[in-house]
């Protein structure tokens, strides 16, 4: 089947990719995409892409939720410098890779995905530790 066809786009490395020729009927193939009442998708790109619009909503929910964390993990950071944890970035990374195949989603949107996020969320991070004032005491000034 071409479920079967596509499996190697799951994994990483992706196979090689041909000089393009193609040139198909479209719409071309069966919907891969199936409901619990039997009802399956999508019959136009439109169709699509509203799912697509859905989806993304709920990810900038997520992502929301994620970036305010990494906001309060600044709170344990004394120095700009010690934002930036590169091991943990590649746990954080490797971890959606070695996970993606699990919940079907493709190695490499797992990979270049939680690269942005991490990568940005150190960014983020940055900015919050050097906005932050130092409020310290002045155990030489008061007493
Ligand atoms: C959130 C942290 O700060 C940074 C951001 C990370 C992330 O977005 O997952 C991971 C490590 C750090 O580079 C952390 O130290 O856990």
């Amino acid at each position: 089947s071409s479920s079967n066809l596509s499996d190697k786009c799951y994994f990483d490395p992706l196979p090689s990719i041909p000089p393009s020729t193609d040139n198909r009927t479209i719409p071309w193939g069966e919907p891969t995409i199936q409901y619990a009442n039997g009802t399956t998708c999508c019959s136009s790109l439109d169709e699509v892409r509203a799912q697509l619009d859905t989806i993304d909503a709920q990810l900038l929910q997520l992502l929301s939720t994620r970036a305010s964390y990494v906001r309060e993990a600044t709170r344990f950071k004394a120095t700009s410098a010690d934002v930036n944890d590169p091991s943990r970035n590649q746990q954080v990374i490797q971890a959606a890779v070695d996970a993606a195949p699990s919940v079907h989603l493709p190695q490499i949107i797992a990979q270049i995905v939680y690269e942005g996020i991490v990568n940005s969320s150190v960014l983020f991070e940055e900015c919050i530790v050097s906005a932050t004032p130092i409020f310290r005491s002045y155990p030489f000034l008061i007493v």
